[in-house]
């Protein structure tokens, strides 16, 4: 590794964002001290649902808004101290397509990499063609390009000037599933050639495709940061739903120790691993605790439920 391989790509320590309210609108805090390490090489998810603070901290980081508090760090560079080299280690793709629908391809790349000040003789502009499938439309208009090929060309704009971390903003919101799946192999070719990506999106299912780590934001705050191999066992435990005979006022000692949620007088809800040996401890505790049952259900809450469980935890 060297000096200017940092070990974390995106470093993010107590941010804060206030917006003032203006014309009569009410300020709002989107950004509560948020901590988050994105590792060198990862494909990391952020998570939330909408107003979450997701657009607010990208754009911290990528010079656009400015921040209330804290610290932001790309590839090893503050935010704050040096915003231009900032912006060079940092590649953004809008989730908007942003693109001139009479400009061909080539021609979007090239004034891209104008914009960023890189001379003629260093720009990749063919290369980038070629990896995105776009060689053979260098010439045609945007506006011919298929909607895959448009999402491919705003990739290659936030590549031009070769940034080792990239952001994707809701890459695949209103894609549709062969587009999709398209653009995940894109961005794990991406990630395979040294790119570090961060990603934000609404879906689940898209987070756990792609992404080694996911950070879960809601009402401005970290509400789970995990790899997503250890979020999703946490998802695979089951619910036993125990509907009791006879009410109870609180959770028996001898129960203590499977830690349930006594929802209401009647029922006590326990959480449990699927190792084939969960079920029969329980019962055998509440047979031990005297415990008359009066029915059973089991339940295995899917990546949604979880998901609006750490969500609304927080508002
Ligand atoms: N310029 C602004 N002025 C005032 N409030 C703002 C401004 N931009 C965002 N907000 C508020 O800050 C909060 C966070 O917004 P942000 O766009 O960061 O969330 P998000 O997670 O990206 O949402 P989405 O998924 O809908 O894009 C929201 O309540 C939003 O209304």
């Amino acid at each position: 590794m060297t000096q200017h391989e940092p070990l974390m790509a995106v470093e993010v320590e107590g941010l804060e964002k206030i917006y003032q309210g203006t014309g009569g609108r009410r300020g709002k805090q989107a950004l509560k001290g948020v901590n988050l390490a994105i590792p060198r090489g990862s494909i990391f998810g952020l998570l939330g649902p909408n107003g979450a603070g997701k657009s607010t901290l990208i754009n911290i980081l990528a010079g656009l808004v400015r921040k209330s508090g804290g610290h932001a760090r790309v590839w090893g560079v503050d935010v704050d101290r040096d915003p231009r080299a900032a912006r060079a280690v940092l590649g953004v793709v809008p989730q908007e397509l942003t693109l001139d629908p009479y400009f061909p391809a080539r021609a979007a790349l090239e004034v891209q990499a104008g914009l960023f000040g890189i001379p003629k003789a260093a720009r990749r502009t063919d290369e980038l063609l070629e990896i995105l499938g776009l060689a053979d439309k260098a010439t045609a208009p945007a506006r011919s390009l298929s909607g895959g090929m448009r999402r491919r060309l705003m990739v290659g704009k936030a590549l031009v000037h070769n940034p080792p971390v990239l952001v994707l903003d809701e890459p695949t919101a209103g894609v549709d599933v062969t587009l999709r799946q398209q653009l995940w192999d894109y961005v794990r070719l991406l990630n395979r050639n040294g790119t570090t990506i961060l990603l934000t999106t609404h879906y689940l299912q898209e987070a756990e495709a792609l992404c080694d780590r996911i950070a879960i934001l809601a009402d401005g705050q970290v509400v789970a940061n995990d790899t997503t191999a250890a979020l999703l066992r946490g998802l695979e435990d089951q619910e036993l739903l125990v509907d009791l005979a006879e009410p109870l006022a609180s959770v028996p000692d001898g129960l203590r120790v499977f830690g349930p949620d006594l929802t209401s007088p009647h029922r006590l809800v326990f959480r449990y691993a699927q190792d084939g040996n969960s079920v029969r401890r329980i019962l055998g505790a509440m047979h031990a605790a005297d415990l008359r049952i009066s029915g059973i259900t089991t339940r295995q809450p899917d990546l949604e439920e979880v998901f609006l469980k750490l969500v609304q935890g927080q508002s």
